[in-house]
């Protein structure tokens, strides 16, 4: 919105007394009159995390202490930005559970568990995360992990419908993301595209819960005429039959944003199953709409235009990520724009009233590609892009260049705060893979194994780097950048008091100058913080907020690799204001001790398939070669009874407690196996502890 020039006058104004001009208020903002308001995930239906707000500036930022804090019932994936409407904070945690707050003190008001099965853990790939509530008309609507949409009484709690969002229940169907409320229509996508499901948004009557419309991402059976025109329009791009028996894909598992003005709801769709092209589609073809930016009509859900960011994905390069609708001053004209950075680590401004790629510029090192042709909108691949035929390291891998921590933007600095990385990825093809059923990961690739050596080991963790990018989308390109020990740092936000605040993967909340990226304040947090903060007034007094916990896709498929984010899951809503006093509850930080593990009995032949069966079966949450990421328990770590018990752990006894039975899948040798491993496994670490060199605890 502004140009470099201003962007300076910008910069020295905070250094004088007054700020040089008053921040513009971008007119998709507009219809968000109280500044102090935070009354959907991304602020308001622009989703720019911008809060006009200036009592907590880059002056006294310094003096922010913590005014309350609230524990949250799961130390899990912990992603939601809170909302606070008339005066009641709605926050969520690990299994969607809701809690309403008090925003002055933090006490609680009500809480609702929507109880979902703990054995559901099997059907997501990511865990059991929530990204929040949508609240209008009196009415709070989550998204449960196991497909429900729940509408509560904003006040009390109590549940008003639910409706179950999940076509087939014979597919690993979840729900992450937060819904939007968009004219008395409640839109929810879902997840699952890991398994093999195909995906929708969904549109419910706000005030019944009965299914107003239902928009797909990706065709239906080829047997069959394709259900409407954009369907026709998708089928053109598919090939053969399999992706129908995998479900095709293209989740909407996150984001979406809305303009009143033209009367669009913008979504963000994920990548296919299986992620293999060779796999899913004979290897051809767009597969349209997978890994797009897709704008319909709210009251019916009719397709008005596409982008697609990553034609033909096969390397899970989602465009779910963070959708922002702001005005950008491009060679001297007004554009209404939508920007997004998904995880193929471009940077896309588009023309929002009709889909026209304006410019796109990659944000971190990749080696897919080299460029968007600006011809056709389309990417350039390497010869590096293609692991259909062979192992390819590639930059960056399925954890993205950006994820769904989100960007946000501030009209004051035209800046987009985009919480960047370097994640790249050895990918290997399984051509031969076929649909095997529900809870079962079909990527149409092999399962990670990591290089035994520990210097070697330590050279993969050392790839993977955190970046705060502070984004010119206009010249497209970082005007400033903070670097970070690992990936998975917190979503972002912007504030007219010309602050960026941000959680990060080494437990701390950083508050930034937004124009010069210097940093001004930071508190520990106590645990790996991913969440999005958010901000708001009440009683003439500016809080900031931030859910602080570790969990998600890091952790849990490669987070044991890292030692630095080795901080303890401690989900909680943290809250600060200039002065606050409060104390942060002490989390114990000590490592945990090794038990003694039982002698290896089997030959290294069995112990070298458990391993094999361990990375395919149990490594996406419990960690590549038994190397937990902290969050999900690391079973280098079993203790005596544990040992006793692992057959039946395996068969189901721990179901309740998010262990589902995995029996459907391994014989008993087969488990006999993955337990020798695991013991292997942890007198190899018992051996690093006593030469001073392994990571305790995890
Ligand atoms: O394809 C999908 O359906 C799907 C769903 C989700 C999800 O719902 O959380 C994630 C992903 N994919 C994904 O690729 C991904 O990297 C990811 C990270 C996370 C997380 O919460 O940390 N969820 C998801
Ligand atoms: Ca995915």
């Amino acid at each position: 919105m502004l140009s470099c020039a201003l962007l300076v006058a910008c910069a020295n104004g905070f250094q004088s007394q007054e700020p040089a001009a008053a921040p513009p208020p971008a007119p998709a903002n507009a219809s968000l009159g109280d500044p102090g308001a935070w009354t959907s995930t991304g602020r308001d239906a622009a989703e720019q995390r911008y809060s006009p707000l200036t009592q907590i500036d880059q002056k006294n930022v310094d003096g922010l202490g913590l005014a309350w804090s609230y524990k949250l019932d799961v130390d899990r994936a912990t992603e939601a930005t809170p909302v606070v409407v008339d005066g009641i904070m709605y926050v969520t945690g690990a299994y969607s559970i809701v809690s309403a707050l008090d925003p002055r003190d933090g006490h609680e008001l009500w809480k609702y568990d929507p109880k979902v099965s703990r054995d559901v853990d099997r059907q997501g790939c990511c865990d059991v995360a929530n990204r929040g509530v949508a609240v209008a008309g009196g009415k709070v609507f989550v998204g449960a992990y196991d497909g429900r949409l729940i509408a509560l009484d904003a006040k009390t709690g109590a549940p008003l419908w639910t409706a179950d969002t999940v076509i087939d229940h014979k597919r690993s169907y979840t729900i992450t993301g937060a819904p939007r409320v968009i004219k008395g229509r409640v839109l929810i996508g879902n997840g699952g595209a890991e398994f093999g499901v195909r995906g929708y948004v969904s549109a419910y009557d706000a005030d019944t819960g009965k299914l107003d419309w239902r928009f797909y991402t990706v065709p239906g059976d080829p047997s069959q005429p394709p259900e409407n025109e954009a369907m026709a329009l998708a089928r053109a791009t598919w090939y053969g039959d399999q992706y129908w028996k995998f479900g095709g894909g293209g989740t909407p598992w996150d984001s979406m944003a809305y303009d009143p003005e033209l009367d669009l709801v913008y979504i963000g769709t994920g990548n296919g199953v299986a992620w293999n092209r060779k796999v899913r589609s004979d290897g051809k073809g767009d597969n349209l709409f997978l890994s797009s930016i897709v704008a319909l009509k709210p009251e019916t859900g009719e397709y008005v235009w596409h982008y697609q960011t990553t034609p033909g994905d096969s390397w899970d390069f989602t465009a779910t990520q963070s959708l922002i609708l702001a005005d950008l001053s491009i060679d001297g004209k007004s554009r209404k724009v939508i920007m997004q950075a998904p995880k193929n680590g471009y940077f896309y401004v588009l023309d929002r009233t009709n889909g026209q790629l304006l410019s796109a510029k990659n944000f971190v090192k990749l080696t897919w590609s080299s460029g968007i042709d600006m011809q056709t909108g389309r990417p350039m691949e390497t010869p590096d892009a293609d692991w259909t035929s062979g192992p390819k390291l590639i930059f960056p891998g399925p954890l993205g260049a950006h994820n769904w921590q989100p960007m946000s933007y501030s009209p004051q600095t035209g800046l987009v705060y985009i919480p960047a990385q370097q994640a790249p990825a050895l990918y290997a093809p399984d051509n031969s893979q076929t649909f095997k059923g529900k809870g079962l990961w079909h990527l149409g690739s092999q399962p990670i194994a990591l290089p035994e050596k520990p210097k070697e080991l330590q050279g993969i963790a050392d790839l993977y780097k955190g970046q705060l990018v502070a984004w010119d989308p206009v010249a497209q390109k970082a005007v400033w950048t903070q670097d970070y020990a690992t990936i998975w740092n917190g979503g972002t936000l912007a504030t007219a008091g010309g602050l960026v605040f941000q959680g990060t993967a080494d437990g701390r909340f950083v508050a930034y100058a937004a124009d010069t990226g210097k940093k001004l304040w930071e508190t520990p947090a106590d645990t790996g913080v991913m969440a999005g903060p958010m901000t708001y007034t009440i009683d003439g007094q500016q809080y900031v907020t931030v859910e602080a916990g570790w969990g998600g896709a890091f952790p849990l498929a490669l987070g044991g690799i890292s030692t630095v984010a080795a901080v303890k899951p401690q989900a909680r809503v943290l809250t600060y204001k200039l002065g606050g006093s409060a104390t942060l509850p002490a989390v114990d930080l000590a490592p945990e001790t090794l038990p003694p593990p039982p002698p290896v009995t089997a030959s290294a032949k069995v112990v070298g398939h458990g391993r094999e069966l361990y990375n395919r079966y149990c490594g996406m949450c419990h960690g590549p070669d038994a190397m937990s990421g902290g969050v999900i328990p690391d079973l280098r770590y079993l203790t005596a009874d544990k040992h006793l018990l692992f057959n039946g752990i395996l068969a189901g006894a721990y179901a309740s407690k998010g262990m589902p039975a995995m029996m459907d899948v391994l014989s008993a040798d087969d488990a006999d196996a993955i337990h020798q491993y695991l013991i292997q496994r942890a007198h190899d670490l018992q051996k690093q502890l006593a030469a001073g060199s392994g990571k305790a605890g995890g």
